[in-house]
């Protein structure tokens, strides 16, 4: 008999970390059945940890012939490690769908490693954990219509998303939104301490400096206006917007976040080149 679940895809995540808490947290809310998961993870403690989280999940802690089938293999392990764990996975996992979230190992060395061309890179960030995640993903020329909908189905789950046409550009999405949180989080820092040093309580600096972040981003969402005209519309003429604005050109502070952007950019490449021989 047909379990009444079996119309959800069946998903094997390799490695159980960060990312893949993410993704599975996405899936799990939106009505996929754990029981149509299953997570590859060497590590005790974290396997102990999504145990917790999502009772009832298949946890192994490597791949063997007790994986069952799966329609979809999403890759959330470290770029240095994928060469290694595909190695070990690719005899268990028959003909799926893969989908990559490794930074920069590119789907030629996944497709050599794998024996398969159907693959999918995405590039997620880690607001997919509250279901507000940014995604870029790149689709190899094999990958059929209805692998980019399985594809962008369970990606949805955690936010939203955007097709990209290369995976050079997936590389400049990486260092844009993929790392992109840690900048915000870095400004929040940056903030909360400036706030402190001009006399406020810790406390109140950070809530001040994430209630800004998140009324300006969702202004910004709202409005469809270009940020140059929101900033403008703070601005007042000979005021203390102006003062702070004039003193961050002065320090070129977006010349310096371009620097930023791009290392982070070169970053992506180099490990493709150095993890995916
Ligand atoms: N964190 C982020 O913001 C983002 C990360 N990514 C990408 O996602 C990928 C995963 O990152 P993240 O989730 O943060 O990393 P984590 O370290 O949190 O998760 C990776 C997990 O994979 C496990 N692992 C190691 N080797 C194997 C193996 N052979 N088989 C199965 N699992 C294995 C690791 O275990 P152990 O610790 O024991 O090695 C670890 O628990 C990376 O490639 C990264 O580039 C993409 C977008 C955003
Ligand atoms: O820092 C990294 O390499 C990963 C990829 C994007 C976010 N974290």
């Amino acid at each position: 008999m047909t379990s009444p679940t079996s119309r959800f895809p069946l998903i094997t995540f390799v490695g159980g970390g960060n990312m893949a808490s993410a993704i599975l947290g996405g899936l799990v809310r939106q009505g996929h059945p754990v029981d149509r998961m299953q997570v590859i993870e060497p590590w005790d403690e974290q396997r102990a940890r999504l145990a917790q989280q999502f009772p009832g999940l298949t946890l192994l802690a490597a791949a063997g012939p007790e994986l069952a089938t799966p329609d979809l293999v999403i890759w959330a392990i470290k770029p240095q490690t994928f060469r290694e764990a595909a190695a070990a996975a690719a005899d268990f996992l028959g003909h799926p769908l893969h989908l990559s979230v490794a930074a920069g190992i590119t789907s030629d060395s996944i497709a050599r490693w794998l024996g398969s061309e159907r693959i999918v890179r995405a590039m997620p960030n880690t607001p997919a954990l509250v279901g507000l995640g940014m995604t870029g993903l790149v689709a190899r020329t094999a990958v059929t219509p209805e692998d980019r909908t399985l594809a962008e189905s369970v990606i949805r789950t955690t936010g939203e998303l955007v097709w990209v046409s290369t995976e050079a550009d997936l590389d400049a999405v990486t260092a844009l939104s993929g790392s992109g949180p840690a900048y915000v989080f870095y400004f929040l820092e940056a903030m909360r301490d400036a706030g402190t040093r001009m006399g406020l309580p810790p406390e109140v600096a950070y809530q001040l400096a994430v209630g800004t972040f998140v009324g300006a981003a969702t202004l910004a969402q709202r409005s469809g206006e270009p940020p140059q005209v929101l900033r403008e519309r703070v601005t007042s003429k000979g005021g203390t917007t102006h003062a702070a604005i004039t003193s961050m050109d002065a320090a070129d502070i977006k010349g310096l976040f371009e620097t930023a952007l791009k290392a982070a950019q070169t970053r992506a490449a180099e490990l493709g080149q150095a993890f995916g021989a």
